[in-house]
C-alpha cells in the first residue's frame, strides 16, 4: 500500500476531479460516509446516540458535515461545532455547511467568545466526538483558542474519530507541533499519509482506516508515490514453497560472523534467528576462546573458532579463515557483539571489499566503517545495513538526534548514496533501496526494546536472504516479521517482560500468519 505526502494526496484530488472528471463533492460525500460507516462499527448502534463535530473551515469540515447529515438520518443527535465563521467555508464544504442549515440542524460557534463553555456544555452529553477541524491541509501549529478546544477533546476522555487525520497533525512528518488530537480511530481516505504510520503521528491517529471514497486506484498505487507500508500480504507473496527434495544444503547456508567474550549471545541469537527464518545450514565463527560458550547453546549451529586478540575478539588474522568461511556459505551476517576493538575493525575494514557472498552488515560491523562509510560503495555484492539511529549518525557523520528528526529522507539518501538496503531502525523502522524505494513498516512495539532484539533482526534477514529473497525483500520482509513477532511475543508475555529470545520464539508463528493469509 502507497503512503503520501499532503501534495501528493491534493495532486491525486485533483487529478480525479480534473483528469476523470469525478466531482470533489462526491468525493467528500463519500469519505463523510466512510467515517460514518466507522462509527457504525464502533459504537453497534448510531440511534440514540449523541454526537459532537467539530468543524474546520475547509475540506476536512466538509467532510464532517457530511458525516453529521448521515449520522442524523440515522438517528442520531447530532451538534455540529463550528471552529470558523460560516463565510469562511468555500465550495464543497459550504455547500454541506448550507445542506445542514436547510435541514433546520443546530450549528454552535465555537469560536466566538463563549465558545469554549458551548463546546464543555456540548461534550457534557456526547457519545462521540467527531474530529473534522484540519485534514491534509494543515501546516504548522494551530491558534491558542483551538489549542484549548483540543485539549479539552483530549481531556474529556471521550471516543474520538478523526477525518483524515488528527488536527494538529503534520500529515508529511507524523509530528505534533503543539496541541493535537488524540484519536481512538482515525479513518483516512484513499491511502495512509506518511504522518500517520511514522511516530508519534501513528500514537495519535490510533486505530487506522484506510476508506476509499472513490479515487481511481491507478492514481493511488501510482510509482510517483516512492512510499509503501509493508502488508503481510506482500511479505507473504516473498515466501516461495519449497521443493519436494529440499535438503538442509538446498535451504540457504549462512554464515554468522559475530561475537567477542562477553558478548557470545549476540552472535548465538543470530545464527539461531537466521535458522529460525529458515535457512539449512548455519555456520557461526567466533573468537576461539569463546567457541565451547557458544556450541553449547547452540545445538543447531555449528561453530568455528578464529584468531582472536588478547581482548578476546576477532584478530586481523582471522581475514583468510573468514574468507574461506564464505565460499562455503550463501550469505554472510557480519556485527553483532564483534566488539570495537582496533584488529576487529580492522579486519572488517579488510574483509567486506573482498567478500563474494551478499552481506547483511550489522552493530559493530558498521561501527567499524564509521569515517570509512566508502567502503560500503565498494562492495562487491549485494548487502543489507541494518543501523539503529546512533550506528545511522556515526555513519552519516551526525548525532542520532539529527537522524531522528529525518528518518525516511536519510534512509533514502544513504541507499543511494551508498548503493545498500538501508534499515533505519526505530518506530518506525523504514527501509530505503538504492533504487529510491522506501518501506515503512507497520509492526512491532517498544517491547522489543531489548538487549538482542538487533541481533535477531540481523540473523533473520540473512537467513531470508540466503534463501533467495532479493536484499530488498530480505529486508523488508525481516523487518515485518521481527516486528509481528515482537507483537505476538508483547500480546503473550507484555511489553516490559519480552525478551529478545522470545521475539526469536514466536517468529514461525509470525511467518505462519502471513504465509496462512497469503495461502488462502
Ligand atoms: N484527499 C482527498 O481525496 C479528499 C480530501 N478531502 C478532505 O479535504 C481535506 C483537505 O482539505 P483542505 O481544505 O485542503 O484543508 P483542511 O480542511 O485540512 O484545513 C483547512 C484550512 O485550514 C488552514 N490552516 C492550515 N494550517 C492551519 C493552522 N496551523 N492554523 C489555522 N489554519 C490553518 C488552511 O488554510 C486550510 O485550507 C482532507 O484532509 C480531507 O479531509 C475531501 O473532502 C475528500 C477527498
Ligand atoms: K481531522
Amino acid at each position: 500500500m502507497r503512503i503520501a505526502t499532503a501534495e501528493e494526496m491534493n495532486k491525486i484530488d485533483r487529478q480525479a476531479m480534473q483528469q476523470y472528471g469525478i466531482p470533489g463533492i462526491v468525493l467528500m460525500e463519500n469519505a463523510g460516509l466512510r467515517v460514518v460507516e466507522v462509527i457504525q462499527q464502533i459504537l453497534s448502534d448510531i440511534k440514540g446516540k449523541v454526537f459532537s463535530i467539530l468543524v474546520g473551515k475547509g475540506n476536512n469540515g466538509g467532510d464532517g458535515l457530511v458525516a453529521a447529515r448521515h449520522l442524523h438520518n440515522r438517528g442520531g443527535q447530532v451538534k455540529v461545532l463550528l471552529l470558523a465563521d460560516p463565510e469562511e467555508l468555500q465550495g464543497d464544504a459550504r455547500v454541506n455547511l448550507t445542506i445542514w442549515q436547510k435541514m433546520g440542524q443546530p450549528i454552535y460557534q465555537v469560536n466566538q467568545v463563549n465558545g469554549i463553555n458551548i463546546l464543555k456544555l456540548a461534550l457534557l452529553n456526547t457519545d462521540l466526538v467527531v474530529d473534522a477541524l484540519y485534514g491534509t491541509g494543515f501546516r504548522g501549529s494551530v491558534n491558542e483558542k483551538t489549542g484549548r478546544v483540543i485539549e479539552l477533546i483530549n481531556n474529556s476522555s471521550l471516543p474520538v474519530v478523526a477525518v483524515d487525520i488528527p488536527s494538529g497533525l503534520e500529515a508529511d512528518t507524523g509530528r505534533a507541533n503543539g496541541p493535537c488530537i488524540r484519536a481512538t480511530h482515525t479513518v483516512t481516505f484513499g491511502i495512509p499519509k506518511i504522518g500517520l504510520v511514522v511516530e508519534p503521528g501513528a500514537g495519535y491517529a490510533g486505530r487506522l482506516h484506510v476508506a476509499d471514497i472513490s479515487l481511481p486506484k491507478t492514481l493511488l498505487e501510482s510509482k510517483e508515490i516512492p512510499r509503501q507500508l509493508l502488508t503481510g500480504e506482500m511479505v507473504g507473496g516473498w515466501f516461495k514453497p519449497r521443493p519436494g527434495d529440499a535438503h538442509k544444503g538446498s535451504c540457504g547456508r549462512v554464515l554468522v560472523l559475530a561475537g567477542s567474550r562477553g558478548m557470545t549471545g549476540a552472535a548465538r541469537l543470530a545464527a539461531r534467528a537466521a535458522l529460525r527464518a529458515g535457512a539449512g545450514l548455519v555456520t557461526l565463527a567466533l573468537p576461539e576462546s569463546v567457541q565451547l560458550v557458544a556450541a553449547a547453546a547452540l545445538e543447531e549451529v555449528m561453530t568455528r573458532g578464529l584468531p582472536e586478540t588478547a581482548a578476546g575478539s576477532l584478530d586481523l588474522a582471522a581475514l583468510q579463515p573468514a574468507l574461506e568461511a564464505c565460499a562455503a556459505a550463501d550469505v554472510l551476517v557480519v556485527g553483532p557483539g564483534l566488539s570495537c576493538q582496533p584488529a576487529t575493525v580492522e579486519l572488517i575494514r579488510e574483509l567486506l571489499p573482498q567478500l563474494t557472498v551478499p552481506v547483511v552488515i550489522d552493530a559493530d560491523a558498521l561501527n567499524a566503517l564509521a569515517g570509512a562509510d566508502r567502503l560500503l560503495n565498494g562492495l562487491n555484492v549485494p548487502a543489507v545495513i541494518t543501523p539503529h539511529p546512533g550506528e545511522m549518525g556515526r555513519l552519516w557523520g551526525v548525532a542520532a538526534a539529527e537522524v531522528q528528526q529525518n528518518r525516511l529522507q536519510l534512509a533514502k539518501e544513504a541507499a543511494q548514496k551508498w548503493r545498500v538496503v538501508t534499515v533505519l531502525k526505530g518506530a518506525r523502522t523504514v527501509i530505503g533501496t538504492p533504487a529510491g524505494e522506501l518501506y515503512i513498516n507497520p509492526t512491532g512495539n517498544p517491547g522489543m526494546a531489548t538487549a538482542g532484539s538487533g541481533d535477531v533482526l540481523a540473523g533473520l534477514i540473512g537467513g531470508l536472504l540466503a534463501q533467495g529473497f532479493t536484499p530488498e525483500q530480505a529486508a523488508a520482509a525481516g523487518v515485518y516479521l521481527h516486528g509481528l513477532a515482537g507483537d505476538l511475543a508483547a500480546r503473550r508475555l507484555g511489553q516490559p517482560g519480552t525478551l529478545a529470545g522470545d521475539i526469536l520464539e514466536f517468529l514461525p508463528a509470525a511467518m505462519q500468519s502471513v504465509l496462512t493469509k497469503e495461502m488462502k
